[in-house]
């Protein structure tokens, strides 16, 4: 990123506002009550049931939150060691793990949203390896492939820090799924099934400073296409996310310790709309680098995403019609590398 190029400037109404609105933040859930093994007690059903209510709230008025008392442990600190080890090796290095169209995970550095170039450098593992998912997004086309992770030589410890830190993001991702269901007033493993041969995968997200941070954003505006996304993020600060009542790009401030969750547009199209994916974007900062470690939790990509048909009946019918999450994801992966004409594609493309 030495010389400024204009594929990073945003359009006028994209530009970022410096009088950061931090106004309301974002609520902050306490997931203790979980690590208890018995829910037979009065106290511990009732706990869980004002979580579920806290949860639902979030859901509905942010599509946000943030826990704390979530369970991981060691390996957040270890990897994002790792990652600062790992991103401040020479660019040639990093480049030995970069990743390409056909294989998505490793290293990479010019990720476009939306055709705008981000001010960031990333390295991509999945959670399952190798990851099958569809060659390319045309539905006719029913060939698959593999995605395989590419682990640097240094630092020699990262791949199995990142390897443990996945299998912890299973654990709470679980534990987030079952909330969410309850929420819906579904059975609380309702979605569990959706995430056998997973296509979830873990980003290192880097963002140098940036000599037009009033031009650029680290990531353009863009909601999550899967199912939850569980970030950690330093200290710095720079995730902005929309208010849904006003539209307003409201920064989360970071919490120590605490992860930041949102849900993705699959979980919208499975509640029928009861909770929305919100949009989210990045500024980044002329002095500071910041670091970001997201976890996205996808479905494998056999699975047919539409409306839970528990959600929806005579005064509700289905918003949305099925599609399938494999075609979906092929079709994002290729937009984050190539500049294309035609609209990337999103749920509201899939309206009943
Ligand atoms: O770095 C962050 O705070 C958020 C990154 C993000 O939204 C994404 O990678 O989807
Ligand atoms: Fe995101």
């Amino acid at each position: 990123m030495e010389k400024v190029d204009s594929a990073f400037i945003q359009d006028v109404e994209h530009r970022p506002k410096f009088t950061i609105t931090e106004a309301e933040s974002i609520p902050v859930i306490d997931l203790l009550i979980l690590n208890s093994s018995d829910f037979s007690t009065e106290k511990n059903c009732k706990e869980l049931s004002s979580l579920v209510a806290e949860v639902k709230d979030a859901c509905k008025k942010w599509g946000f939150f943030q826990v704390i008392n979530h369970g991981v442990s060691e390996y957040r600190e270890k990897i994002e060691l790792g990652s600062r080890k790992f991103f401040a090796l020479p660019k040639e290095e990093k480049r030995k793990v970069k990743r390409d169209e056909l294989n998505s995970m490793g290293y990479y550095d010019t990720e476009l949203t939306k055709n705008v170039r981000d001010w960031k450098e990333v390295f991509d593992f999945t959670v399952e390896n190798p990851t099958v998912v569809p060659l390319s997004h045309d539905p006719d086309d029913k060939e698959l492939k593999e995605l395989h992770n590419q682990w640097p030589e240094y630092p020699p410890e990262l791949r199995d820090v990142c390897e443990k830190y996945v299998q912890e993001m299973q654990k709470l991702s679980y534990k987030l799924l079952e909330l969410i269901s309850l929420s819906l007033d579904l059975p609380a493993k309702r979605l569990n099934g959706f995430f056998k041969n997973q296509t979830s995968f873990a980003r290192l997200n880097h963002y140098p400073p940036c000599p037009i941070p009033h031009l650029a954003l680290g990531v353009g505006r863009h909601k999550d296409a899967g199912a939850l996304t569980i970030l950690a993020q330093d200290d710095i600060g720079g995730l902005e996310v929309k208010r849904k009542t006003d539209g307003e790009w409201i920064r989360v401030k970071p919490t120590l310790d605490a992860y930041i969750i949102n849900v993705g547009d699959a979980i919208q199209v499975w509640s029928n709309n009861e909770y929305e994916s919100v949009e989210h974007r990045v500024v980044v900062n002329s002095e500071k680098e910041r670091f970001s470690i997201p976890f996205f939790l996808n479905p494998s990509h056999y699975t047919w995403i539409g409306p839970l048909e528990e959600l929806v009946n005579e005064k509700n019918p289905a918003k949305y019609k099925a599609y399938n999450w494999g075609m979906l994801f092929a079709h994002r992966k290729n937009s984050n590398f190539k500049k294309r004409d035609d609209e990337n594609l999103e749920i509201h493309h899939f309206k009943a």
